[in-house]
């Protein structure tokens, strides 16, 4: 495996994770795996500085990314995550996961991610405001409605777009709403985007379960991370009769085989921004989690969760992934082994950048859909994708992420060879 000399990954690390799996589709790519090269580096990183003026009256610099990963099918499109563990090269990988995810869904989009190094819950409201305007300052030499579209990710939400939205528009002289998507409804956003990636996860968990026989009334799911992508998940599968047995999240590790009262879950998360002071149920050790007698588990937090190890311990016999790069490559191998299907990232957690799509049609068309179009549409979409990714899985005898990549990579390097090599 060939890397970049600007980086040095390790073995589990993201960017590591991401070029792994290209490897593995490269057999079925056919006469197109001559083009493989473009899909194992980005097109374009920028690295910004971002300094602003503390409340102290202190300058503070935080280091931020931009980075367009594949621009083959359309504009860049893809996350901005606010976290202190950030790095290029965690951010190259988003933004590569980003480009097999829209062409596994057909959105004519290309993939990119951004990030800013840093820990927003110590920063004040007019911190977060200073330093996310001063980012896109920083990158609107690279985004734009037509070129790159930023959206949420870990820590970021619908305030952090519409301070995004009003610095691109402010620094370009006109009203750039689709500049950004996830923004809040009054300033262009769609119904049910905040939903939306929670809802694709359970979509594709129902069809995902209903093809191993697993029924969903009584199923005991697992979540790691309740934020927009788990919390929304898991709503969905308790309103179809399963039980959120057991959570993580960064603040604690909660189990209860009875099941979780998500009302009462949801107002704690509300109030302290974790589920440490959620009362029904047994504080367990961070590591216990994977131990957790369930059905369905869905990590939607961070990268790098499911290790070969934690794989052997895994109980579920579904795994979704909400979180983007969650599962290590041999980790896979350890679930297939094992018969525990995954169905992976660049599906599963979908929904999100289709209904970032609808609300960019919107924006372009001004003219905005109910929001029971807006999730029948994103079921159709999530529905039809898993079903031509699962065809490609049986026909060809491999898991459903080199069978999604196999759907993705045939796409991006099709519109590849047809705009040709030189500009
Ligand atoms: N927001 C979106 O639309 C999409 C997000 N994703 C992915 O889903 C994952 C979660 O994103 P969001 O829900 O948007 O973020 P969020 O910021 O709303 O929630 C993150 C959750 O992860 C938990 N967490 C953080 N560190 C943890 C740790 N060390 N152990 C356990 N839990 C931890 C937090 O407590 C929180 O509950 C990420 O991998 C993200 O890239 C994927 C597609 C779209
Ligand atoms: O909604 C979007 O445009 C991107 C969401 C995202 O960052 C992701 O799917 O990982």
């Amino acid at each position: 495996m060939s890397y970049l000399s600007y980086l040095t990954p390790t073995l589990t690390s993201p960017w590591h994770t991401y070029l792994s799996q290209v490897d593995r589709v490269l057999p079925y790519l056919g006469p197109l795996a001559r083009w493989a090269e473009t899909l194992k580096r980005p097109k374009r990183a920028l690295i910004v500085d971002v300094p602003i003026e503390m409340d102290d009256g202190s300058v503070a610099h935080f280091e931020g990314y931009r980075v367009q990963h594949n621009l083959s099918r359309g504009p860049g499109k893809g996350g901005i995550r606010f976290h202190p563990d950030v790095t290029l090269e965690e951010v190259m990988a988003l933004s590569a996961w980003m480009t097999i995810k829209c062409a596994a869904v057909n959105l004519p989009y290309g993939g990119a991610k951004g990030g800013i190094r840093v820990d927003p819950k110590k920063l004040s409201e007019k911190e977060l405001e200073r330093m996310t305007r001063r980012y896109t300052s920083e990158i609107g030499i690279i985004i734009g409605p037509q070129r790159d579209i930023p959206a949420p990710d870990v820590n970021t939400n619908g305030q952090i777009m519409a301070w995004m939205m009003d610095t691109y528009s402010m620094n370009t002289g006109m009203t750039a709403t689709g500049v950004v998507t996830g923004k809040p409804l009054h300033l262009g956003g769609s119904l049910g985007r905040v939903k939306a990636t929670g809802r694709g996860v359970f979509v594709t968990g129902r069809e995902a379960a209903t093809r191993i026989g697993l029924p969903l009334e009584g199923a005991r799911i697992a979540v790691q991370g309740m934020g927009n992508v788990g919390g929304s998940a898991a709503e969905l599968f308790v309103q179809a009769g399963a039980r959120l047995v057991a959570v993580q999240d960064h603040s604690a590790t909660l189990v209860n085989p009875g099941g979780f009262d998500l009302a009462k879950a949801n107002e704690v998360l509300r109030r302290d921004g974790g589920i440490a002071n959620y009362a029904d149920a047994e504080r367990v050790d961070r590591e216990a989690f994977w131990d957790v007698e369930c059905d369905i588990l869905i990590p939607a937090a961070l990268e790098g969760q499911i290790t070969p190890e934690r794989a052997q311990r895994i109980k579920a016999k579904l795994v979704l992934e909400g979180a983007n790069g969650p599962t290590l490559p041999q980790a896979d191998d350890v679930l297939a082994d094992r018969n525990v299907l995954v169905v992976p990232d660049v599906i599963c957690n979908a929904g999100g950048v289709t209904v970032s799509y609808f609300e960019w049609v919107q924006d372009f068309s001004s003219f905005f859909w109910s929001e029971d179009e807006i999730n029948a549409r994103l079921d159709r979409i999530m529905v039809d994708a898993l079903r031509k990714i699962w065809d490609t899985a049986d026909h060809y005898k491999i898991s459903l992420r080199t069978a999604t990549y196999a759907v993705a990579c045939e796409r991006i390097l099709m519109a590849r060879e047809e705009r040709g090599l030189y500009p």
